[in-house]
């Protein structure tokens, strides 16, 4: 090989051809790579600013990494943080779960878009009945036993049901069903905002996240407590504590989903102190073990407008952060329960 063919093969390496050895091993590497090391590797030499370059640009234009029916990119015209730092999961997940330690940034190191979407159920109940109908679709006069005919989608059809997953009554199983993108507020940090008109009543979203036990969850809320307290940077903790009450006020089941390190596109929902544009249902299927915690519009949402809910009661505690709803209603601190 003589000088000039030389070049022309460090050329190919160092170029964006995809060809070179060490290009190859970027798109190998460097999706595993938190944001600011991954800004450091890039100004290292041109071929690893190509590559982190474009898995930037990856990670801004969809929070979910193709898991999700639409993307949901980022916006931000506030400071210079591109996107938020998280793995995404579509469905609930168990604390430190395999599948979930060998994930990288967003779920996914190809960019591929034809992922297909994970069981929605992580515990299903051995030889639970379900139903035997062929199509459960409420509009056809189904009579389906696993149906709630209360008006509210509170029951749905689940793995212990003859039907697939095309059937009616499987509503909150497919994942994200509006388009949304996550802004930027100068004030709240990341926000989620519709990105078309929804109509009232649709499902929008699960909250998904690590289903922690409740001893987890009061370690993990109080060592949130601290980094906010002691952290120079903005830090956004995303542990939701849902609790079901009897007719009597006593809590019968609580549900506690932390979305901060792991999670969905609802871990990026503020709160609003006059509750928002969003309701929380319970939904539970025939045959899974664990119900779900899902999103509804609870009346038309403009498209651009911000999609908040309720964190909790402010009278219960507080934990002195500054609420930036902007509702009439807005009692000015955060809601903060005991976990
Ligand atoms: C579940 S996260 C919501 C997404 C978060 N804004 C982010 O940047 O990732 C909850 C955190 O968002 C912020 N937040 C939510 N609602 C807020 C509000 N109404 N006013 C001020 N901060 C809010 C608080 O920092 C809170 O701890």
């Amino acid at each position: 090989m003589d000088k000039q063919q030389r070049a022309g093969e460090r050329e190919k390496d160092d170029g964006d051809g995809g060809g070179g050895l060490l290009c190859r091993l970027a798109h190998l590497v460097l999706p595993y790579l938190e944001p600011t090391d991954l800004a450091s590797v890039s100004a290292t030499c041109k071929v690893l600013h190509v590559v982190s370059k474009a898995i930037t640009s990856r990670r801004i234009s969809d929070a979910s990494r193709h898991l999700e029916n639409h993307p949901i990119p980022f916006f931000n015209s506030v400071d210079s943080e591109l996107y938020a730092n998280f793995i995404y999961t579509p469905v609930q997940t168990l604390p430190s779960s395999p599948s979930i330690a060998n994930l990288c940034w967003g779920g996914d190191i190809s960019g591929r878009s034809d992922r297909v979407r994970p069981d929605p159920f992580l515990v299903r109940v051995e030889g639970a009945h379900g139903c035997d109908c062929g199509s459960c679709d409420s509009d056809s006069g189904s009579n389906c036993p696993c149906m709630d005919f209360s008006g509210l989608p509170t029951r749905e059809c689940g793995p212990s049901c003859r039907c697939g997953s095309e059937c009616g009554n499987r509503l909150t199983q497919k994942g994200l069903s509006a388009k949304v993108k996550v802004v930027k507020d100068r004030r709240k940090g990341w926000s989620l905002c519709a990105a078309e008109l929804i109509p009232k009543g649709k499902f929008i979203c699960e909250y998904t996240g690590e289903l922690l036990s409740t001893e987890e969850a009061r370690k993990r809320q109080k060592l949130y407590d601290e980094i906010q307290k002691s952290s120079k940077r903005h830090f956004s903790p995303a542990l939701l504590v849902v609790k079901e009450h009897l007719p009597s006020g006593n809590v019968c089941m609580r549900i506690n989903i932390d979305a901060t390190r792991i999670g969905n596109i609802a871990r990026f929902i503020n709160h609003s102190c006059d509750g928002g544009n969003l309701c929380t249902l319970i939904v539970r299927s025939s045959g899974a073990l664990l119900p779900r915690v899902c999103f509804f519009s609870s009346r038309v949402i403009l498209e651009n407008e911000e999609l908040a809910f309720s964190y909790g009661d402010t009278a219960v505690n507080s934990t002195g952060s500054q609420c930036f709803c902007n509702s009439a209603s807005c009692r000015g601190i955060l809601p903060a329960e005991h976990t």
